[in-house]
């Protein structure tokens, strides 16, 4: 069993916590915080060891009920390697002690490509991940449009991106973000953080990517066209995205046009916290034109699709399973994820 650490038991963490327990290959050894709140409970609730950062604190979690294991620095030691899902920037300041321990560590997206020096998604570069020390899994956008653009890429060459993401403004249980009444260009310069993270992983691919938030809280929405190498068929591209084990394709016939019903469909699908793992790529909007020009637009779950792929990265870094496929497959089922369509 490969013992995992979670250090950072937020929006991602949790999740990333409980798909590491349904593995058949890996343990939660812990989670870690910084303050007593609703996820410690929960962390409580799971039988997740709880560890926190300042040591100094721990009198403020006993007295609200919860034990503490000790401090992370301890979790650290007693783990194999270590999911750091920690906020956008805490991950680097991380680094030195995951060096000083000698553990493997995965970052998050909110961290810079330096932080690990390898960006990671399974579909596209798992074998790469073999003998590295570190990996950083790409922001659930450009996840989004790795999966998207590896997949085209292998069945018909791409020769050029252009994809505008209509972001988020914030989680749902982010009381404190915006915006609430505004679009807000994110960032007005062009391109956005994206496309250069899309080359993270896919150097030699062509992209530009704009980016806008708007005020909502459940998923991304992608306006993507390519140009492919090959000519191609509207069949063609749909019977690539049928065959592909993280790309969902929301159906015609289920009348979905907004995040908003992809939400209401994924909790009536019964998925863990309404979670959408997979690219969420409306069937209606996928088109051809003049043979090579693809266009299509697609949802992206930003609390959910990175989860996988962080599953997938242990197994990549540990180098226990050497098959991508494999490693994707076994991920799956023990999410009992099957994608929509
Ligand atoms: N949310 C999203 O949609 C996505 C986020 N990401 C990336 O994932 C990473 C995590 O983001 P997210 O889950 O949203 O963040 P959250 O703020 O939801 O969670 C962060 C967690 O880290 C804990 N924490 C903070 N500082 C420390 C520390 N020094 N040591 C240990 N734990 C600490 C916090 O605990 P406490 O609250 O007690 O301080 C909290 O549990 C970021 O890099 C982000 O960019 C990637 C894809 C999507
Ligand atoms: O990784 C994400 O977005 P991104 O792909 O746009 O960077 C997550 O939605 C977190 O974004 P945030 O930095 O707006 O919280």
């Amino acid at each position: 069993m490969i013992k995992v650490a979670v250090n950072g038991y937020g929006t991602i963490g949790k999740r990333v916590a409980d798909a590491v327990a349904a593995q058949p290959d890996m343990e939660v050894i812990g989670v870690s915080k910084t303050s007593v709140s609703a996820e410690a409970y929960i962390a409580k609730k799971r039988g997740y060891p709880l560890y926190i950062a300042d040591l100094g604190k721990k009198s403020a979690f006993e007295k609200a009920g919860i034990e503490i294991a000790g401090d992370v620095e301890a979790m650290i030691k007693a783990a194999d390697i270590v999911v750091d899902a920690t906020p956008g920037g805490v991950g680097e300041k991380n680094r030195p002690l995951y060096e000083r321990l000698g553990k493997k560590a995965i970052f998050q997206g909110g961290e810079g490509h330096e932080v690990a020096g390898f960006s990671f998604n399974a579909h596209a570069n798992y074998k790469e991940a073999e003998g590295h020390q570190f990996a950083r899994v790409v922001s659930c956008n450009s996840t989004g449009l790795v999966r998207l653009i590896h997949a085209l890429d292998q069945a018909f060459g791409v020769e050029r991106v252009r994809a505008v993401m209509v972001r988020r403004g914030a989680d749902p249980s982010d009381v404190k973000r915006g915006p609430v009444d505004a679009i807000v260009l994110n960032p007005a310069t062009i391109p956005s953080h994206h496309g250069p993270d899309v080359n993270t992983v896919l150097p030699h691919i062509n992209i530009v990517t704009l980016a806008m938030i708007v005020p909502t809280t459940f998923m991304h929405m992608h306006s993507i066209q390519m140009d492919l190498k090959k000519e191609t068929t509207r069949d063609a591209v749909l019977k690539v995205f049928e065959d592909h084990n993280r790309i969902g394709l929301v159906r015609k016939a289920t009348g979905i046009k907004s995040n908003a019903e992809l939400r209401e469909y994924t909790q009536d699908l019964g998925r863990p916290r309404t979670d959408l793992w997979e690219n969420g790529v409306f069937e209606e909007s996928v088109s051809v034109l003049n043979g090579k020009e693809f266009y299509c637009f697609q949802a992206i779950h930003q609390e959910a699709d990175v989860v996988p792929e962080n599953i997938d990265c242990i197994r990549a870094l540990m180098g226990t399973v050497k098959d991508p496929q494999e490693s994707i497959r076994t991920t799956n089922k023990a999410l009992n994820f099957v994608a929509i369509g």
